[in-house]
């Protein structure tokens, strides 16, 4: 009896441990990976902040090395999958691969810690090279880790269900998609919260050893788990380079067809059948099984583009929008939480009611068919995606185009102020002219010129816009008339000061997109007569001096101002993405900073978050009938011994889709980001057309059963052994070919 009949033999004939239907060690297998996805998801929550902070990387930098090190942890499930199928059998993979995985944890955890280089005590690291070095090794063994199990895990976890569990094996793939979100929910909320916490041993700083250590520490107990279960699990041997022989078939196969491709040879079913002089008809079909799916899987990578682009794209457009929700506060990115939720309430929705429902109702909703319409699904959360940035777009500042500029004048002079701008109506300013507003006093003596250059100012040089003494003037009712040389900055805001001395006035760059990460941008002019510290901010402000801008994230912030003798308290509260200038009045003090004034440089965001759940809803409907149908799909029409690799072919999927996205991110953006939603959802429409009509033409098959049907017609075929000589003969040719080679 051929070896592999026999395996499958054995599966059938051990009976393993069950409860409620379902075998014992899928438990272990589940509880594994929750502690896996905890760990994997814990660790990226944070990766970004460490690069930023710790390792103080800029934003371009730490963004890249991120998406670098997610694509390489989906691209290494083919080499996990080519181990496990050919060399080591899946168990031994996962065993082997989850030590390099935890090792890569623990040393990424150690990078993390500050002290062990912080010689001089500062709190700051001393050899960077060192923290730098570390971290890039636990990176590449994590992502060689998480990457390898991964293909092995899922298609482990299906091989301990016997024939008659076929109904189980579907729930497992639901139960196991459901583990990974319950543990990708939990860490994503906690390790920001351990990283928040601080720790040292000789200076206290922002806790990125705990943030890291956890998530290594849950690496260590899912390893602990699944060796615990060792007794239990059905495990199915390797047989031996089965990658080596599916890459030779295939080389056989396509030379083969080569050299026949005169009409004079007759044509045969499926060009894999010219292998079959020389190849067992069993690889042969298994080949073609594998080769049919792979094919199927050309399209899939666009549904991950759209699905990947929720952590950026959407996180982003989070930050233009408030979070606001009565009883907490969401930040930006914790929007993004949403889809585990989402996840763990839909999984059970569409297994218990939905699926069931439209079976009832008649309808054949094959596995196909519900990827194929949530794709759909995902094209609609981008169509809502740019509804929402319209809305978004209406309470956006005008910010200059290229060709423009803007000009602020802020007169903090005692008296009022006259400017005249060309092509412009004057405008009066007044001094500290004010508006009052709630507690607050608002300062209305700025307004913004839009200014096109090419209208107002031909001459000038290509990058700024040149005031010459003609064009700006600024008169004051006492004191003589000011002409100004200022050059504006093409597509910047500026900001004239006019300080209490005119004549030195000056210019101040604006932001001029919203800041970052839903934060609020303040600066300080001061109008005091002696420098000022304010806390929050870098330095001290000379008098007449502007502040650069400081970020502050919502809620009730406070600072403190100091000429060193005598202090006084400015609260105000921020909601998310407002830029303000304030302005500090020569009785300050006395007034006990009440007379401060605020100039709204940039409006908060007023467009609430909640308008983002239906797009996540969508996207999320999407990924359930999309991934965890995919992940069954695979599973199911993979042949016995090429499970894996098929679970491999489906995870690159998601690292082509991955790559994808950063590629759209290099190349030009369109001008409006609604745009860009709706072109995105208008080319997963064309791709899940284009995959349907394949999905046509797939015929679902039965593994198992066309294996054991050509062993059985293998037993009767008396060419079979002839072949198996030839094959094994050719085999020790090449062998001894390679040896004299060498020689
Ligand atoms: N739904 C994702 C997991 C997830 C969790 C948290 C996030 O912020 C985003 C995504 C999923 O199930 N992915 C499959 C996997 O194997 O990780």
């Amino acid at each position: 009896m051929p070896d592999s009949k026999m395996d499958e033999t054995k599966k059938k004939k051990k009976k393993t441990a069950e409860c409620c239907g379902y075998p014992i060690s899928i438990f272990f297998i589940v509880v594994n990976e929750f502690c896996e996805r905890f760990s994997y998801y814990g660790m990226r929550a944070v990766l970004v902040l460490y690069f930023r902070y710790f390792l103080l990387w800029d934003d371009d930098l730490a963004t890249s090395i991120y998406h670098a090190f997610v694509a390489l942890c989906y691209l290494t499930p083919i080499l996990g999958a080519i181990i496990a199928d050919s060399w080591l059998g899946k168990f031994k993979t996962i065993i082997y691969l989850s030590i390099v995985y935890a090792v890569g944890q623990v040393v990424m955890a150690v990078s993390t810690i500050h002290d062990i280089t912080d010689a001089n005590r500062d709190g700051t690291p001393d050899n960077f090279t060192l923290h730098i070095a570390l971290s890039m090794l636990g990176l590449v063994l994590i992502a060689l880790g998480t990457g390898g199990i991964k293909p092995c895990v899922a298609a482990f976890g299906g091989d301990q269900f016997q024939e008659h569990q076929s109904r189980q094996l579907n729930t497992f793939f639901s139960v196991f998609y459901l583990c990974i979100n319950a543990g990708s929910l939990l860490s994503t909320l906690i390790t920001p919260v351990l990283r928040a916490q601080e720790c040292g041993i000789h200076t206290q700083q922002q806790c990125y050893p705990l943030a890291f250590g956890v998530p290594a520490a849950l690496m260590v107990v899912s390893l602990v788990v699944f060796i615990a279960g060792s007794g239990m699990y059905t495990k199915t041997a390797p047989e031996g380079n089965i990658m080596g022989s599916v890459c030779k078939c295939i080389w056989f196969a396509l030379n083969n067809r080569f050299r026949h491709r005169s009409d004079i040879y007759p044509k045969r079913e499926h060009w894999m059948d010219w292998a079959e002089e020389k190849y067992d008809k069993l690889l042969i079909a298994q080949i073609k099984m594998v080769l049919k799916v792979l094919f199927l899987y050309i399209p899939l990578p666009m549904f991950w583009t759209l699905f990947d682009q929720k952590g950026s794209r959407w996180t982003l457009q989070a930050t233009t929008m408030t979070g606001d929700f009565g009883g907490f506060v969401l930040q930006p990115d914790q929007m993004q939480t949403v889809n585990p939720i989402l996840i763990l309430t839909l999984v059970p929705i569409m297994d218990r009611i939905i699926f069931p429902l439209i079976k009832k109702c008649g309808l054949n909703f094959s596995p196909l068919k519900r990827m194929t319409v949530g794709m759909l699904f995902a094209a609609t959360a981008f169509i809502a995606a740019a509804l929402v940035q319209m809305e978004i777009d209406k309470t956006l500042p005008n910010f200059p185009s290229s060709s423009e500029s803007q000009l602020k004048v802020v007169n903090m002079h005692s008296e009022s102020l006259i400017v005249t701008v060309p092509s412009q109506e004057p405008l009066l300013i007044g001094s500290f002219e004010v508006q009052h507003t709630s507690k607050h006093t608002t300062a209305v003596s700025h307004w913004c010129f839009t200014i096109s250059s090419h209208v107002v100012f031909p001459q000038s040089s290509p990058d700024y816009i040149t005031f010459d003494q003609q064009d700006i003037r600024l008169a004051f009712n006492t004191t003589p008339e000011i002409n100004k040389d200022l050059s504006l900055i093409k597509g910047s805001r500026q900001t004239l000061i006019i300080p209490s001395e005119p004549a030195e006035m000056y210019l101040k760059e604006d932001i001029k997109s919203k800041p970052k990460e839903g934060k609020n941008a303040v600066r300080f002019v001061n109008g005091w007569t002696a420098y000022l510290n304010i806390t929050n901010l870098e330095s001290s402000l000379q008098p007449s001096e502007t502040s650069n801008y400081t970020l502050v994230s919502q809620g009730m912030r406070k600072f403190t101002l100091t000429d060193g003798i005598q202090s006084c308290e400015f609260s105000r509260k921020f909601g998310f993405g407002s830029s303000y200038t304030f302005l500090i009045p020569s009785d300050l003090f006395s007034t006990d900073c009440e007379s401060i004034k605020e100039i709204e440089d940039m409006q908060p965001n007023s467009v609430h978050m909640a308008l983002q759940i239906p797009q996540y809803f969508l996207i999320t409907t999407g990924e359930v009938m999309f991934s965890v149908t995919g992940l069954q799909f695979s599973y199911s029409q993979a042949p016995k011994n090429m499970k894996s690799v098929l679970q491999a072919g489906w995870l690159c999927t998601n690292a082509v889709g991955n790559i994808i996205v950063l590629i759209v991110a290099e190349l030009g953006k369109l001008p409006k980001q609604w745009a860009e939603y709706v072109l995105f959802a208008s080319l997963l429409v064309a791709v899940s057309i284009i995959f349907s009509i394949m999905a046509y033409f797939y015929t679902y098959i039965d593994p198992a059963e066309i294996e054991a049907e050509i062993l059985k017609q293998q037993e009767t075929d008396p060419d079979k052994k002839k072949k198996k000589e030839t094959l094994e003969m050719e085999e020790k040719e090449n062998e001894q070919e390679i040896k004299q080679t060498k020689i």
